[in-house]
C-alpha cells in the first residue's frame, strides 16, 4: 500500500479571540494552544460558540479581535488575514458535502485542483488506498453508505496534506456501532500523518476519548482546558462537573471547610461558613452494601442501562432518590434496606448557583 508523505507539523495558537454578531457576544477572549500533531476537542452545549470558533480558524469568519496563528504565521489578526484556501487547513463537517454529480475519485480530485493532473491522480489514488476505499473509486455519493461517504470526505480533505484539520461533529451522522470505529480510525490516521486536529463535539464521551487536550466552552468563554483526566476528575465549577457526568446534587450548608448533608460530610475547601452549597456526587462513586458502614437507604428501583446498572435509593432527608451506578450486577432487590458510602475524594462541592 502507498503511504502519503506526512503533513508539515504545525502548532495552532488561538490568542484572545473575541467575536460577536451585532451586539451579541459569541466568543469572549478565547485562548488555547494545540501542539503540532496534537488533537484538541472543543466541547460545550449547543450555542456555546464551538462552530463559530471553528469558522474563525478556517478563515470563513473574521474575529472582531484576537489572533489565530499556525506555526507562528498569523492567519487572522489585527491587519492580517489569510484567505481560507491559503491557510493549509482541511475541514471535515457533519454533512460531508460530497458533490453528488462527481464520482468518488473526482470528489477527491476536487481538493487537488491546484495540482498538476498526473500528480493529483496519483495522490487521490494513494488516499483512497490509505482509507481502503479504492474499490469505490468510480461510484457516486448516493451509492455509498454513511460510513463510506465519511471516508471519501476524509480522503478529499486529507489529499492536499493539510497541516491542520478541523472536524465539526464529523461522526454524529453515523450510528453508534459505526461511529466508534470510524472515529478511532480517522484519528489514528491523522496522528500518523502528524496532522494537528481541532475537533468540535457536543458529546462529552467523544471529547474525553478523542482529545488529548479538551477545551470546554460555555457562553463563548473557556470554562476549563486541560487533559481529559483533569476535566473529568478536577472540574473547576458545577457546570464543568455536570457536563461530563450528570450527578446527584445534594444541598447542604458549609461549616469549617466541610459540607454537611444527609449523605455525610464532604470537603468544601474555600467555602466560608454558612454558605449554601451543592455536593455533586456522580452515580458511579456511590457503593451499596446490605450491611456495614454508611448511611441507610431503601432501594426503590433498578434499571439495566447496558454495561451499567442503575439503582435508585431513597434516603431520609434527600429528594429526589439517589442514582447509583455500577458495572456489577447487584443482588439487592427493590425495597431492601442498604448502606450507602461515597468515595469522598470524587465528590465535588461548589457554592449553590441557584441560591443567589
Ligand atoms: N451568522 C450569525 N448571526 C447571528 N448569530 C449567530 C450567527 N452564527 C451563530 N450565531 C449565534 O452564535 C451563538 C453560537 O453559535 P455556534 O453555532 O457557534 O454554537 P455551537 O456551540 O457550535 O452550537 P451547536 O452545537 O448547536 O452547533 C449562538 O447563539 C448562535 O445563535
Amino acid at each position: 500500500m502507498n503511504h502519503p508523505a506526512p503533513s508539515t507539523r504545525l502548532p495552532l495558537d488561538v490568542l484572545g479571540v473575541t467575536h460577536g454578531f451585532g451586539r451579541t457576544p459569541v466568543l469572549v477572549d478565547v485562548s488555547f494552544r494545540v501542539r503540532a500533531g496534537g488533537v484538541a476537542a472543543l466541547v460545550g452545549h449547543s450555542g456555546s460558540g464551538k462552530t463559530t470558533l471553528l469558522r474563525i480558524l478556517a478563515g470563513i469568519e473574521r474575529p472582531v479581535s484576537g489572533r489565530v496563528e499556525a506555526g507562528g504565521r498569523i492567519l487572522s489578526g489585527p491587519g492580517a488575514f489569510v484567505e481560507p484556501e491559503d491557510r493549509g487547513i482541511g475541514f471535515l463537517f457533519q454533512d460531508y458535502a460530497l458533490f453528488p454529480h462527481l464520482s468518488v475519485t473526482d470528489n477527491v480530485l476536487f481538493g487537488l485542483r491546484r495540482q498538476e493532473q498526473a500528480a493529483a491522480r496519483r495522490r487521490a489514488g494513494d488516499m483512497l488506498a490509505r482509507l481502503r476505499i479504492e474499490h469505490l473509486a468510480e461510484r457516486f455519493p448516493h451509492m455509498l453508505s454513511g460510513g463510506e461517504q465519511q471516508r471519501v470526505a476524509l480522503a478529499r480533505a486529507l489529499a492536499p496534506r493539510p497541516g491542520i484539520m478541523l472536524l465539526d461533529e464529523p461522526f454524529s451522522n453515523l450510528d453508534r456501532a459505526l461511529r466508534d470505529g470510524v472515529r478511532s480510525e480517522t484519528l489514528a490516521l491523522l496522528r500518523e500523518l502528524g496532522t494537528t486536529v481541532v475537533m468540535v463535539t457536543h458529546d462529552p464521551e467523544e471529547a474525553l476519548s478523542a482529545g488529548e487536550h479538551v477545551v470546554l466552552l460555555r457562553a463563548g468563554r473557556v470554562v476549563q482546558a486541560g487533559t481529559p483526566t483533569e476535566l473529568f476528575e478536577q472540574p473547576v465549577d458545577a457546570h464543568a462537573a455536570e457536563f461530563f457526568a450528570s450527578s446527584n446534587r445534594i444541598r447542604g450548608i458549609s461549616r469549617d471547610g466541610r459540607l454537611a448533608t444527609p449523605l455525610g460530610t464532604f470537603p468544601a475547601p474555600g467555602l466560608a461558613d454558612g454558605v449554601q452549597a451543592v455536593a455533586h456526587v456522580r452515580p458511579h462513586v456511590l457503593r451499596l452494601s446490605a450491611s456495614g458502614e454508611g448511611v441507610e437507604g431503601r432501594v426503590t428501583g433498578r434499571r439495566l442501562l447496558g454495561e451499567v446498572e442503575e439503582l435508585s435509593v431513597a434516603v431520609p432527608g434527600l429528594a429526589p432518590d439517589l442514582r447509583v451506578r455500577s458495572t456489577e450486577r447487584s443482588r439487592l432487590t427493590v425495597d431492601s434496606t442498604v448502606k450507602i458510602t461515597a468515595c469522598v475524594e470524587q465528590v465535588f462541592v461548589f457554592a449553590d448557583d441557584s441560591a443567589s
